[in-house]
């Protein structure tokens, strides 16, 4: 009976302590990081040709994971409203998408410590007519569902008709065809859909009171800890410089983010 009992305690004990160490932070499947994301913010995140998930916010975050242990990071797209609350409820492991930290978001995720600051943007068209925000007024304008530029917009542009999308892919459709006089999304995407269809920037307003960060569900200390300990040992080791250069040449740098 003691034998028993020593053996039942030791396997006990030994898998208690393999269940703490392989997942430290209670991921879904351990060594495997789930991310939530948008296939169309280009260049923070989104599909190239192959189908692949790349961009600053993706090279980024899979940086950090592999400083975590993790080695298979997935990224899987969702419409933007989507994220945060799958985060929450578990079914990813985190989420990435430029997603800028706010209180109201803070109530249904945590974040990591921020990664990116930069300008929420007003894209149009040459011939709208859209020079500015004081032209927003009785113009239609396009957002995507749940982004801080739909807030934005309905707090700042009350003279404007807010239409909600999706995701970015259908605004800017909508834009190109004529039914929006103008979208409202991130600097680095509005500047990349400009290249592609030949648009125009009417107006950057800065967003660098809402870093973007990592969205994590709350309670889980240790991966946030973890998180934040790597997104800041590849800030000082100069990681997040060399990915900011490659994928925003020309923008200019955020101080807090360089190696100190
Ligand atoms: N992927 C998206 O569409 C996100 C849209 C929007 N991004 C805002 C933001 O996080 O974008 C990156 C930086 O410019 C941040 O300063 C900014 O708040 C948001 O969080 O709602």
């Amino acid at each position: 009976a003691l034998a028993a009992t020593l053996f039942a305690s030791i396997a006990f004990c030994s898998f208690g302590a393999n269940a703490a160490d392989n997942n430290p932070y209670g991921l879904i499947e351990p060594g495997h990081m789930r991310v939530a994301s948008l296939g169309d913010a280009k260049p923070y995140t989104f599909t190239d040709k192959t189908g692949q998930f790349t961009g600053f916010d993706v090279e980024f975050f899979k940086n950090v994971a592999h400083r975590l242990g993790i080695e298979q990071v997935d990224f899987i797209g969702q419409d933007f409203t989507a994220i945060l609350p799958a985060v929450a409820n578990g079914q990813y492991d985190a989420g990435v998408a430029a997603i800028g930290i706010t209180p109201a978001r803070a109530k249904t995720v945590d974040f990591s410590t921020g990664y990116l600051v930069g300008f929420l943007t007003v894209l149009t068209r040459s011939d709208s007519g859209v020079k500015n925000v004081e032209t927003l007024a009785n113009k239609r304008m396009g957002v995507v569902q749940g982004t801080l530029q739909e807030a934005y917009a309905i707090q700042h542009f009350k003279q404007t008709d807010v239409v909600r999308f999706p995701d970015n892919n259908a605004a800017v459709s909508a834009l190109n065809n004529g039914t929006l006089d103008a979208i409202f999304l991130d600097n680095e995407a509005a500047k990349s859909y400009a290249e592609r269809f030949k648009l125009v920037t009417a107006a950057d307003i800065p967003s660098f009171d809402a870093p973007a960060g990592v969205a994590i569900a709350k309670d889980k200390p240790a991966f946030k800890a973890a998180l934040d300990k790597a997104i800041k040992d590849a800030m000082q080791d100069g990681t997040w410089k060399q990915l900011y250069e490659k994928w925003f040449p020309g923008s200019p740098l955020p101080k807090q983010y360089l190696p100190q």
